[in-house]
């Protein structure tokens, strides 16, 4: 093979337990990932991980099996400004995916109407250390310059202690920002806490901030297989900001190393976070379908 995944690297879960919360119909799986397979879409050498091979197949499979319609398509860092396997599978998906890009400041305009007319509709800023070397905020405001004409939003992944240090940047991008994972909140903090009442201020401040309620596996304490002590931050953004919410399984999983989620269970999160038929929908399938696919 062309790449070895990690020595320490968890394969995605092979037989996830079928969810007992049904999606509603047209239900999206707003945040997942399609890595390789390497030997054809190989992974970028600025990495700071190698994944297994996870692709397309596999990932409308589990669409399919987990009762979503589509998906968003987000891409990781393992494979950095390339994004030719992310374009690949939004072109497989027959309109039923649409993908979330990462692109330089040197990106052209060709590159960015290929992206657009396969589907993107918004780049990611990752801003977690482990997976990438920041840039300058100069850097981040000349790609959104260059993105804003074709009405795509942000994507942003931070750990918890850089909100306070990037405040004045988050609060200052002209898109909708998509927050990944609820901006990693300490889950042995009180959700009344100063803490993770700083990130509700930012979504409360400024109706352009989303945040996805995913990933509590990769927050909990309390660990799988309900992850307890997440659905309480998940909750409060729910019912707070039931219409600027998404919600996504992170299929493939990276970087977990104390277990690998199953999907099926992280699809049961769902009715402890949004307890009624109205906020499933909202959350599942008004929110994805508005901002991904302006329906
Ligand atoms: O998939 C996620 O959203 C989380 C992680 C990885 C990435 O986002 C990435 O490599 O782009 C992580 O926390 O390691």
């Amino acid at each position: 093979a062309a790449f070895q995944k990690d020595a320490n690297w968890l394969d995605w879960c092979a037989a996830p337990s079928k969810p007992a919360f049904v999606p509603p119909p047209g239900a999206v799986d707003a945040h997942c990932h399609v890595f390789g397979p390497g030997d054809e879409f190989p992974y970028a050498p600025e990495r700071k991980y190698t994944p297994c091979d996870a692709g397309k197949a596999q990932l409308f499979a589990l669409r399919d099996f987990l009762g979503f319609e589509r998906n968003v398509i987000v891409q990781a860092t393992c494979h950095g400004a390339d994004n030719r396997a992310l374009v690949d599978a939004l072109q497989a998906a027959n309109g039923r995916a649409r993908g979330v890009a990462t692109v330089r400041d040197t990106v052209t305009d060709a590159e960015l109407a290929e992206l657009h007319a396969a589907g993107v509709r918004g780049v990611r800023f990752n801003f977690v250390r482990r997976l990438v070397d920041p840039k300058p905020d100069a850097y981040y405001r000349a790609i959104i310059e260059r993105i804003a004409p074709l009405g795509w939003h942000v994507v942003i992944y931070f750990e918890a202690a850089d909100l306070a240090e990037r405040w004045g940047f988050f609060t200052s991008l002209p898109t909708t920002v998509v927050v990944d994972h609820m901006g990693r909140p300490d889950v042995r903090l009180p959700v009344e806490g100063p803490e993770f009442q700083r990130f509700v201020r930012l979504m409360d401040e400024h109706p352009n901030v989303w945040s996805k309620v995913s990933c509590p596996e990769r927050l909990s304490v309390s660990g799988p297989p309900g992850y307890d002590d997440v659905v309480p931050f998940a909750r409060y953004l729910v019912e707070r900001f039931p219409d600027r919410v998404l919600w996504g399984t992170d299929w493939p999983h990276p970087n977990m190393i104390s277990h690998m989620p199953d999907d099926g269970k992280l699809v049961d999160f769902i009715p402890r976070i949004a307890a009624s038929a109205e906020l499933q929908r909202k959350l599942l399938v008004d929110n994805p379908m508005r901002l991904y696919w302006g329906a």
